[in-house]
C-alpha cells in the first residue's frame, strides 16, 4: 500500500467519528482525504470549523458550509492529521503551517481524532523538526530563547524563494530540530512561555483521544 493509500484508508475510518452538528476539520494531507469522505455523508450535518484557508477552500469546494468559530458553541469531534504521534497521544503538528488554528478548533472540540499513516507513531518525538508561529518581529528573539532550550530553529521560507513563509494569521515559522521531546506537555508549557510565540507545534495538554493509524495490514486504533 502507498502512503496516500493509507491516508485514505484511516480518511474513510474518521467517517465513523462524525457526531453532531458541527465539525472541525483539519489541515494536511490526510485531512484532505478526509474532506473528500466527509462530503459524501454532507447532509448529515449542519457545517464545519476550518483550521485553514485551504481546508476552508476544499470544504467550500465540496459545498459544505464553513463555519466562524465566533458563532459556534461547541464541536463535538476534530478530525486532523499529525506530523508525529506517540504512545500518549501527543502529537507534533504544524507542517503545514496550521498549528495555531488547529489548536483553536482542537481547544473547543470534545474529542480529538488524528488520523495518520503508521509512520507518523514514534517512541520519542523530535525528529520531525518542531514547528513555532512565531510574530515577525520578534522572530530572531525567539530564536535564541529555543537555542537555549537546546533546539537549532530554522526560518521556514516560501518554496523556491529565500523569503519567509507567512502564515494564514501573518505569523512565521520557525522549525526547530534536535529536541528529544522526553516530555512534552513540560515543553509545550516552556514554549508557551516565549515572548513573541503565537503558537507551538506541540498539541501535548490537548492531545489525541482517539488516533487512527494506517498500516498495511489495516486501520488500528488507539485510544488515549
Ligand atoms: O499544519 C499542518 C498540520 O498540522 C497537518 O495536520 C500535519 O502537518 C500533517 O499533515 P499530513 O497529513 O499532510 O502529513
Amino acid at each position: 500500500m502507498t502512503q496516500d493509500e493509507l491516508k485514505q484508508a484511516v480518511a474513510r475510518s474518521a467517517i465513523a467519528y462524525v457526531e453532531g452538528d458541527i465539525i472541525g476539520v483539519g489541515t494536511g494531507s490526510t485531512a484532505n482525504f478526509f474532506i473528500d469522505e466527509l462530503a459524501k455523508i454532507k447532509d448529515r450535518f449542519k457545517g464545519t470549523v476550518a483550521s485553514s484557508e485551504a481546508t476552508a477552500a476544499r470544504l467550500r469546494g465540496h459545498g459544505i458550509a464553513v463555519l466562524d468559530l465566533n458563532d459556534v458553541a461547541e464541536i463535538a469531534v476534530y478530525i486532523d492529521g499529525a506530523d508525529e504521534i506517540n504512545a500518549a497521544g501527543a502529537m507534533i503538528k504544524g507542517g503545514g503551517a496550521a498549528l495555531t488554528r488547529e489548536k483553536i478548533v482542537a481547544s473547543v472540540s470534545k474529542k480529538f481524532v488524528c488520523i495518520a499513516d503508521g509512520s507518523k507513531l514514534v517512541e520519542t518525538m523530535g525528529k520531525f523538526p518542531l514547528p513555532v508561529e512565531v510574530l515577525p518581529m520578534a522572530r530572531n528573539a525567539v530564536a535564541r530563547q529555543l537555542e537555549k532550550l537546546g533546539g537549532q530553529p530554522k526560518l521556514r521560507l516560501k518554496a523556491g524563494t529565500d523569503e519567509a513563509f507567512v502564515t494564514d494569521n501573518g505569523g512565521n515559522i520557525l522549525d526547530v530540530a534536535g529536541l528529544a521531546i522526553t516530555d512534552p506537555v513540560a515543553l509545550e508549557a516552556q514554549i508557551n512561555q516565549i515572548v513573541g510565540v503565537i503558537a507551538v507545534g506541540l498539541f501535548a495538554a490537548r492531545g489525541a483521544d482517539v488516533c487512527l493509524l494506517g498500516t498495511p495490514e489495516g486501520v488500528r486504533t488507539l485510544t488515549y
